[in-house]
């Protein structure tokens, strides 16, 4: 987008809660510890590999590719277009438990003068799913992040997330699943566009 544009300032809790620096052998030590600490013996021939894995995970979890600068194209009388980018869907993890959560995203914004390549709205997906996370500050965190680079608040996101600590263990209910949507602009102002963008960003959830 142009410099001319008034961008909103990044919100103070943008970064929190940002990937620190993996230290993969404290990690394996650590793991060798967890299976000794279950009753398991970290030396058997199925396990003595374990702990290296299960480090390497936790560091490309922590280290998703470098966010690049999102490539927008100039593109001009598009008066006042709906764009929803949807099945965007990421791995995070839940900070509570330390278990999965899958975040299905879908974003709506409305381009004024440039559009944003469409797979950086995926990108900025994954970067803030690549963290401890609760599905509410994700939601916000992509909506404030995409409002920032396009340079306006114009931007609805919708997530709907499942999470393996309501589904595989505690409640146990699996099919339970959570929605959360972050509006700004005119998707907050103007009930229209609002009521367009959940029809098209929840088709595919009422679809499944
Ligand atoms: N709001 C919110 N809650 C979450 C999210 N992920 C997990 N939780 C909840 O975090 C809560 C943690 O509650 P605690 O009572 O401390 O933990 P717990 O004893 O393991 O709770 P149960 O899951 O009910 O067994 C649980 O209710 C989870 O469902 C999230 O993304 N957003
Ligand atoms: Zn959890």
């Amino acid at each position: 987008m142009t410099d001319t544009l008034d961008r909103p300032a990044p919100s103070e809790s943008q970064d929190l809660a940002s990937p620190g620096l993996v230290d993969t052998e404290r990690v394996a030590d650590l793991v060798g510890q967890l299976l000794a600490a279950i009753g398991e013996d970290p030396g058997r021939e199925g396990l003595s590999d374990t702990p290296a894995r299960v480090a390497a995970w936790w560091r490309s979890f922590f280290s998703p590719e470098p966010s690049t600068t999102p490539t927008c194209f100039t593109e001009r009388h598009l008066s006042g277009q709906l764009v929803v980018i949807g099945g965007m869907s990421v791995w995070s993890l839940c900070e509570h438990h330390l278990l999965p959560m899958n975040l299905d995203v879908a974003v709506g914004y409305v381009p004024d003068g440039e559009v944003m390549g469409l797979s950086k709205f995926g990108r900025i997906a994954q970067q803030y799913a690549g963290r401890l996370q609760v599905q509410e500050r994700f939601t916000r965190q992509v909506a404030d992040e995409i409002a920032v680079v396009i340079g306006s608040n114009d931007v609805a996101v919708a997530v709907r997330g499942t999470h393996l600590c309501m589904s595989a263990r505690g409640v146990r209910m699996e099919a339970a699943r959570t929605t959360t949507v972050q509006s700004g602009g005119r998707f907050e102002n103007d009930p229209v566009l609002s009521q367009q963008f959940l029809t098209l960003a929840t088709d595919r959830w009422r679809a499944a």
